[in-house]
């Protein structure tokens, strides 16, 4: 069951939604905080099979091995690989490929090669293929899940939607490929008829990140293949796997030869970003990360002019005002920053809460937060995940600590103190929030809300506008005047008005300022792959 009015890739519940007999079978202890009291129990999960690895009803989706030419390159010729862990358990699970300069190239010729083809498919054939691919992501969701929540740490009910809402691009770029429509534009002179095409841009290079190692895949595949173009796709070196499960897929599904490529790389990740940048045979990058890396690649891909698509970072402001209805808006600030354990570029950042409200809107998303339940995410008791790396925990713990150092106070979790072998932080709530505080001003990327008080629609405004980052904002109001006004004046790419939960295929994802360029998802993905030529014909 879902929670209603949620699709199920944002389901937030207290208890995860999967039929989790299924889970139950392979369940083993390990630790758990209970972050109300925040003292241990060790009553947790691993859900792994005598290999290490989950039990998969098609086991043949784990593959270890980089993907060229619909070949998988299970040793490069040097024999380097890169480790992956389980950031439940923080142990190594295994190792991949460390391709590098040479292999990018081979993927990207690959590309090239199929590119001649591919472009010249009808989009109903691309479509059929991209659909075929999204059912078979549907058939196998559960063993996509298990996947995910080994490699990422998510709960098995949000890898589940996680699925979904991955599969989504695959199905709604299916159809988008049919209306990749020209214009007929009137023409000034009399002898002479104007029309535009859309094509291709060519072959592109994708760069993902760990956090949603399926969707932020897919939602580039979706839409490069749709428009007619080849890729090559680097996924994050903390989750291959889900990339080379979707690389399996789509081969089954029909995609020839070279069209989608991986290039699995750890150390040589800045050597191979590079590459792409710099290749005339790469006509585009799409990548989703950190504003830094972002900006990079921009730079270097300034000689070759290609066109960027660039998904970047976000500092998100969740403002309720004090008309708003509390429940809904504590609601919507669990959905909003406790998602992914607060691992999502549009996680709320810094929570604006009206003086006359604070008290109760504090209190009342405490109680919630404190019955949360931190654990491995095949545990079925599980809300909350890990992090996916311990340089995620020591930077929550360094945004908290310095929160305290200048005068929050923390009223529901903080730092116990306690080890683990995963990487865990308990989900936490702060209160007397300043802007001289680190949190004010960088992602926090964590499960961290922190609670700002303010007076005034104009005073929040200008707080909330105050960052160089500009993806998502939300906030919480019942005067229709005021949500037209906010919504205007935020200066971010999304806006939630009343919902914690925006993402969805069919709209434009991306953000303004620092936080990027370009749109994914939406008739507007495809604006990334396509380039118009006119056509100017005398007659
Ligand atoms: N706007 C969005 O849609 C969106 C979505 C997800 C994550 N993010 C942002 O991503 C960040 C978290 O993800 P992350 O830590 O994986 O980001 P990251 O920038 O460190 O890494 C993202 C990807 O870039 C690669 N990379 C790193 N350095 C590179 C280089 N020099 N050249 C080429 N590739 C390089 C990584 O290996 C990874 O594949 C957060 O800031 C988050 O807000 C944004
Ligand atoms: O982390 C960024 C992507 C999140 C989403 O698509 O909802």
């Amino acid at each position: 069951m879902l929670r209603q009015g949620l699709p199920m890739y944002f389901n937030t519940r207290l208890r995860p939604t999967l039929p989790m007999k299924q889970f139950a079978s392979v369940t083993r202890l390990t630790q758990r905080w209970n972050s109300a009291s925040m003292s241990h129990i060790r009553c947790m999960s691993s859900a792994l099979n005598a290999k290490g690895q989950p039990e998969l009803k098609d086991p043949s989706l784990i593959k270890i091995a980089g993907f060229i030419d619909n070949e998988y390159i299970h040793a490069t010729n040097d024999g380097k690989t890169f480790p992956v862990f389980d950031p439940a358990q923080g142990t190594e699970i295994a190792n991949f490929p460390e391709m590098g300069v040479k292999e990018a190239e081979q993927a990207i010729q690959s590309a090239k090669r199929a590119l001649t083809e591919w472009r010249q498919t009808t989009a109903k054939e691309r479509g059929t293929i991209l659909r075929d691919w999204y059912n078979l992501m549907r058939e196998n969701e559960e063993d996509l899940a298990k996947i995910i929540t080994w490699e990422n740490g998510k709960t098995l009910s949000e890898a589940i939607g996680e699925v979904r809402y991955s599969a989504s691009f695959l199905e709604w770029f299916s159809e988008e490929a049919k209306r990749l429509y020209g214009e007929f534009i009137p023409s000034p002179i009399k002898t002479q008829r104007i029309i535009t095409i859309r094509q291709p841009i060519g072959v592109v290079g994708i760069i993902t990140p760990w956090n949603f190692p399926s969707a932020m895949i897919t939602r580039k595949f979706g839409a490069a293949l749709a428009a007619g173009c080849t890729a090559v796709a680097k996924p994050a070196s903390e989750t291959p796997f889900s990339a080379l499960a979707l690389a399996e897929l789509g081969m089954r599904a029909g995609l020839p030869k070279g069209v989608i490529n991986i290039v699995t790389t750890h150390s040589n990740t800045k050597d191979v970003g590079k590459y792409l940048c710099e290749s005339h045979d790469v006509a585009g990058i799409s990548f989703t990360g950190s504003t830094n890396v972002g900006k990079h690649l921009l730079k270097q891909s300034a000689d070759t002019v290609k066109k960027m698509s660039l998904e970047l970072g976000g500092n998100a402001p969740f403002i309720v005002f004090g008309d708003a209805d509390i429940d809904k808006a504590v609601e919507g600030a669990i959905a909003a920053k406790f998602r992914s354990s607060g691992q999502t570029c549009i996680c709320v950042n810094r929570l604006y809460v009206h003086s006359s409200i604070k008290e109760e809107f504090s209190k009342r998303l405490q109680d919630k937060v404190k019955k949360f339940q931190v654990g491995s995410g095949f545990d079925k008791q599980t809300t909350h995940g890990p992090l996916i790396n311990k340089g995620a925990v020591e930077k929550v713990r360094s945004h908290v600590e310095d929160a305290i150092k200048h005068g929050a106070t923390v009223v529901a979790g903080g730092d116990s103190g306690a080890t683990t072998n995963g990487y865990f932080y308990p989900p936490t709530v702060l209160i007397d929030m300043k802007n001289n505080m680190r949190i004010a001003s960088e992602e926090t990327f964590g499960p961290v809300a922190a609670i700002f008080e303010f007076e005034t629609e104009e005073e929040v405004l200008k707080a909330a506008n105050n960052t160089r980052l500009g993806l998502a904002g939300y906030f919480f109001s019942r005067d229709i005047s005021r949500c037209w006004r906010v919504a205007e004046k935020l200066e971010v790419g999304m806006v939630g008005v009343n919902t914690g939960t925006i993402s969805s295929e069919v709209f434009p994802f991306g953000g303004i300022k620092e936080s990027g360029m370009g749109r994914e998802g939406g008739r507007q993905g495809l604006d990334e792959y396509t380039q118009y030529k006119t056509i100017n014909m005398g007659i």
